[in-house]
């Protein structure tokens, strides 16, 4: 479902006299359905760089990333928007939406892009906010104001409302406490057993032990170490 061949990545910076920063080599990994991956390595070792690579925000220099029928790598921008709807699904740490939009709204809004009817989208979004503790008396407000925790599992929430093929998780226990990080975890496992590829960034060693089938130490793909 995720396939990763040899893929390199390397920054310019225009800013700072054209300075070549070569942080990835010859990654390659294969995702199966129903696999979870955890991306390891010290800090600075690429992890989210590689991320971001497979969600198509950063574009690699060479290689492939086959994500269903697409390679990220030499895909277009329309492209990777309609994989992103229908396929590959990512849950940031960070909740980013547009301000004013009502936190069921928020949560619904993957599932109206996929044409899926009003009535059926809202009752899927209350059903995850439900499960996820958001009270509702906070349903109708802008997650802007929220906490950090209450942003995180709404950005959960709404990761999870479309049975997504492929799922990227950056740090998705990070803010929550026990009682939701078992929820998410629970999500997880779901996704995994409805056939989810799913690759994360988990601080949380436990519940990478718990969720991950395996680990990728991207300090293998590092150019000095690669080469
Ligand atoms: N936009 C960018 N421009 C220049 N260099 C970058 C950029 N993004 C990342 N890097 C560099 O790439 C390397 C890998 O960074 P990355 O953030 O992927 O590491 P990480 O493993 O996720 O680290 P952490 O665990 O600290 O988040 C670092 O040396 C970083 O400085």
């Amino acid at each position: 479902m995720i396939e990763v061949k040899d893929v390199s990545k390397q920054f310019v910076l225009h800013n700072q006299g054209g300075a070549v920063i070569r942080v990835m080599q010859g990654a390659s990994f294969t995702v199966q359905p129903g696999e979870c991956v955890a991306l390891t390595g010290a800090s600075g070792a690429g992890k989210s760089t590689l991320m971001r690579m497979l969600y198509g925000n950063y574009r690699a220099a060479s290689g492939s990333i086959r994500i269903g029928d697409v390679d990220l790598v030499e895909a277009e921008p329309r492209e990777i928007i309609a994989l992103r709807r229908e396929v590959l699904g990512y849950v940031s740490q960070f909740l980013r939406v547009v301000p004013r939009v009502p936190t069921l709204q928020v949560v619904a809004d993957p599932l109206r892009a996929l044409g899926v009817a009003e009535p059926e989208a809202e009752a899927q979004a209350r059903g995850l906010l439900a499960r996820l503790n958001i009270p509702e008396r906070l349903w109708d407000l802008s997650p802007t104001t929220f906490s950090g925790g209450e942003q995180q599992r709404v950005n959960i929430a709404r990761g999870f409302a479309h049975p997504y093929p492929a799922l990227l998780l950056d740090e998705p226990t990070a803010s929550l406490d026990a009682t939701n990080r078992a929820v998410v975890l629970e999500l997880i496992e779901a996704a995994k057993a409805r056939g989810a590829a799913v690759v994360g960034i988990f601080h949380d060693a436990e519940a990478r032990d718990r969720v991950c089938d395996r680990e990728i130490d991207v300090t293998g793909f590092t150019p000095a170490r690669a080469a």
